[in-house]
């Protein structure tokens, strides 16, 4: 049985594709089998592979889209995953912008909260960990995306307006847990692009540690896009000690849900 964990913040650009690829890739890297989920019609996880998103026929809006039509019968979730270039164990079901619609059309299902598990039912058992990269909003993925986890890691920017959204957020966490998903868990928080100069981001630093499980602290540097025409994240070969240290910061996230 996979360890299904759900990489979510409502807020955009505040790292959820970044720590995915990231957190993923060192799964794979210890050997563990691990799929990674774009859930974002933007596509960024998938793009960020060096992949082209147009290029896949059957995708996670594929998916969706039997699943709105009734016809998931017909069809089987491992022909939408596919091995990600350059990354033994590493695979990945890719996006692509017709997901935004079937985001609408979930409306129509019964259950709707409950789609992506139903999808993702005969590969629970075929991976270690399954990471799901969430949209950037509160609508029906990130609730389907709870609803499919065993855990909820949140990355977050260290600024007020970021830690104030935390608590809509995880008000939405509990009643996921309430009424769909009982085993839901939320491991804690990743504070990303932080600039420890700004005096800002070190009194949101304390809120965040004095109220949340604080999982890591990644800087902001350039140096996170290092790897990006090759369509590969910092952790396979960190370049600088400002990179070897946003790896350090990664390893200890993933080593936290290793033991868990
Ligand atoms: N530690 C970092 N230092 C500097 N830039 C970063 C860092 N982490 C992520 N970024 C950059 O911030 C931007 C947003 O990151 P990313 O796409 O991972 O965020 P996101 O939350 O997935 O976005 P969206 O909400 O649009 O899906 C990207 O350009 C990414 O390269």
């Amino acid at each position: 049985m996979s360890k299904i964990i759900a990489i979510c913040n409502q807020k955009g650009g505040v790292a959820k594709t970044t720590t995915t690829y990231n957190i993923a890739t060192l799964s794979a890297m210890k050997g563990y089998k691990t799929l990674m989920i774009d859930l974002d019609s933007q596509g960024s996880l998938t793009i960020s592979t060096g992949a082209e998103p147009l290029d896949f026929e059957i995708n996670i809006a594929t998916l969706f889209e039997e699943m709105i039509n009734k016809k998931s019968k017909n069809m089987d979730v491992r022909n939408a995953i596919y091995p990600v270039e350059g990354i033994e164990n590493l695979y990945l079901i890719p996006s692509i912008i017709d997901l935004a619609t079937k985001e609408a059309l979930l409306n129509t299902v019964t259950a709707k909260e409950l789609t992506l598990k139903r999808i993702l039912e005969k590969v629970v058992d075929d991976y270690d960990y399954i990471f799901i990269d969430c949209s950037p909003s509160l609508g029906n993925l990130t609730i389907n995306a709870l609803s499919a986890s065993d855990y909820l890691i949140i990355p977050t920017e260290a600024d007020y307006l970021s830690y104030r959204g935390l608590g809509d957020l995880l008000s939405v966490v509990d009643d996921i847990k309430e009424l769909i998903n009982s085993k839901l868990e939320f491991l804690g928080v990743i504070i990303t692009k932080y600039e420890s100069r700004l005096k800002d981001a070190n009194e949101v630093l304390e809120h965040l540690q004095s109220k949340y499980n604080l999982l890591g602290i990644v800087k902001k540097s350039v140096s996170i896009k290092d790897g990006i025409y090759a369509g590969l994240p910092l952790v396979v070969s960190p370049k600088n000690e400002i990179a070897k240290e946003i790896k350090e910061e990664y390893e200890k996230v993933f080593n936290y849900i290793e033991n868990y």
